[in-house]
C-alpha cells in the first residue's frame, strides 16, 4: 500500500470567529432539547436557558428520522413556529438540523439563525450537495457534524461543499463515531479526528456535542472539560425541562439546572499564557523534546538498517520474513519495560505494531529487489 502523506493545510473561506461565532459568546453554546415536542416544552426549556445564557443558541430537532420507523419522528414544520416564538420571546438565536433542500427552505422562511447537518447526512455527498445548492448565496451559520463513520474525507468534503455555496459562517461539530461497542460512551469520541480537522483547517471552529458522545449525563462533565482543554470553540448540550419524559434521547438530556452546574464546573483555559516565565520554561522544555525526537528518529533509522541487513540474510537463506516467536518475545519484553517506564501498554503495543509493520514492509522490499550483479 502506498501512503500519500499530506501535511499541507486545506483551506476554507470562513469569516474570523470573532466576527460571528464568538461575537457575544465565548465559548459558543448551543443548548436545547433533542426535539421540539410541544409549544410548552419548547418555550419553557428556552426560557430557563435564556435566563442563564441569553447569548446561547437554542437548539431543537424538528425532523427526527429515527433508525427504525414508527417512533416519534419530530414535530415537523409546526415546530418551526414554536422556535420562532422562542426567538421572539427570549431573544435566543434558534437552530435546528436540516437533512434536505426542503428543510433548508422551511428554515430560511422561519428565520432560523443556525443550521446543522447531521451525522447521518454528512456521510452522503448527494444529500450534502442538495443542501449546499439550497444554501447558495444565503448568509447563515451552518455547522457540519462529523459523519457517523470515522472518515475524515467525508467530513472535509461536506464542509467544502457548503463553503463553496458561499456560506462563510461555517463550523464543525464533533459528536463521536458509531462503533459496535463504544463503551462507556454512546459514540466513541476518537478525539484525534476533530484534532486532525482543526489542524487541516486552522480557522475552522469546532463545537463538541457532548450529549451524543456521552449518551448518559454522568459522562458529560469530563467530555465537556476535555473538549475545552483541546481548544474547541464551544459545546452543544441537549437540555430538556423533564428529560425522563423526553420523546427522543431521554437518557442523555439534562435539566437546565444540571446544565448550569455543568457550565459552572468547567475550567476554561486559554491557548497561551501571558507570562514570560511560563514562555521561557516552555521554550526550554520544547528544546529538550526536539532533541529527544531527533534521537528517537535516528534510532529508528538505525533499527531499520539492521532490519534490512536481516532481510538480505533471509533472502540468501530462503527464510520467511515474519518470525512469530521472535516478534512475540519483542512485544512481551517491551510491555514489561513499559510498566517500569510509566508508559501505557496500549501506547507501547501500538508503537511496536507500527515498527513491526514497517520492518515487514522493508524486508519485503529487500526480498523483491533483484540482487545486484555479482
Ligand atoms: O528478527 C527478525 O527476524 C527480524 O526480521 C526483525 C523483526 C523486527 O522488526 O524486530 C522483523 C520481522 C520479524 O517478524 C521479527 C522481528
Amino acid at each position: 500500500m502506498s501512503h500519500h502523506f499530506n501535511t499541507m493545510q486545506n483551506h476554507l473561506d470562513i469569516l474570523p470567529k470573532e466576527e460571528w461565532l464568538n461575537k457575544d459568546q465565548k465559548p459558543y453554546y448551543i443548548f436545547g432539547p433533542c426535539s421540539a415536542e410541544s409549544p410548552e416544552q419548547t418555550m419553557e426549556t428556552a426560557k430557563q436557558i435564556a435566563a442563564e445564557y441569553p447569548n446561547a443558541t437554542y437548539r431543537a430537532g424538528i425532523w427526527k428520522p429515527r433508525t427504525r420507523p414508527n417512533n416519534f419522528e419530530g414535530a415537523g414544520e409546526q415546530g418551526l413556529d414554536w422556535l420562532k416564538s422562542v426567538k421572539q420571546e427570549t431573544g435566543l438565536k434558534i437552530s435546528t438540523e436540516v437533512a434536505d433542500a426542503h428543510h433548508v427552505e422551511a428554515c430560511l422562511k422561519a428565520g432560523v439563525d443556525v443550521l446543522w447537518v447531521g451525522a447521518r447526512t454528512t456521510v452522503n455527498p448527494f444529500s450534502v450537495q442538495a443542501i449546499a445548492d439550497a444554501l447558495q448565496g444565503v448568509d447563515i451559520t451552518v455547522f457540519i457534524k462529523n459523519p457517523i463513520v470515522p472518515d475524515i474525507q467525508l467530513w472535509m468534503g461536506a464542509l467544502e461543499r457548503i463553503n463553496q455555496a458561499g456560506v462563510k459562517k461555517l463550523g464543525a461539530i464533533h459528536r463521536g463515531f458509531h462503533f459496535h461497542n463504544s463503551e462507556p460512551y454512546r459514540n466513541l469520541p476518537r478525539w484525534e479526528m476533530p484534532l486532525e480537522m482543526m489542524g487541516q483547517y486552522t480557522n475552522l471552529p469546532m463545537i463538541c456535542d457532548v450529549s451524543h458522545i456521552s449518551g448518559k449525563p454522568q459522562l458529560i462533565p469530563s467530555v465537556a472539560q476535555k473538549a475545552m482543554d483541546l481548544n474547541m470553540q464551544g459545546l452543544m448540550v441537549e437540555t430538556h425541562i423533564t428529560p425522563e419524559k423526553a420523546l427522543s434521547d431521554a437518557k442523555q438530556q439534562i435539566t437546565p439546572s444540571s446544565l448550569k452546574k455543568l457550565i459552572d464546573g468547567l475550567i476554561l483555559r486559554s491557548p497561551t499564557a501571558d507570562n514570560p516565565e511560563f514562555e521561557n520554561m516552555m521554550e526550554a522544555l520544547r528544546q529538550k523534546i526536539d532533541e529527544i525526537d531527533r534521537n528517537v528518529l535516528n534510532q529508528f533509522s538505525n533499527r531499520m538498517n539492521l532490519v534490512r541487513e536481516i532481510g538480505v540474510y533471509k533472502k540468501e537463506n530462503n527464510v520467511t520474513i515474519f518470525q512469530p516467536s521472535r516478534w512475540e518475545a519483542i512485544l512481551r519484553r517491551s510491555l514489561e519495560d513499559a510498566v517500569n517506564l510509566e508508559l501505557s501498554p496500549t501506547f507501547v503495543k501500538g508503537l511496536y505494531m507500527q515498527i513491526h509493520d514497517e520492518s515487514i514492509r522493508q524486508q519485503t522490499e529487500v526480498m523483491n529487489t533483484k540482487a545486484a550483479a555479482k
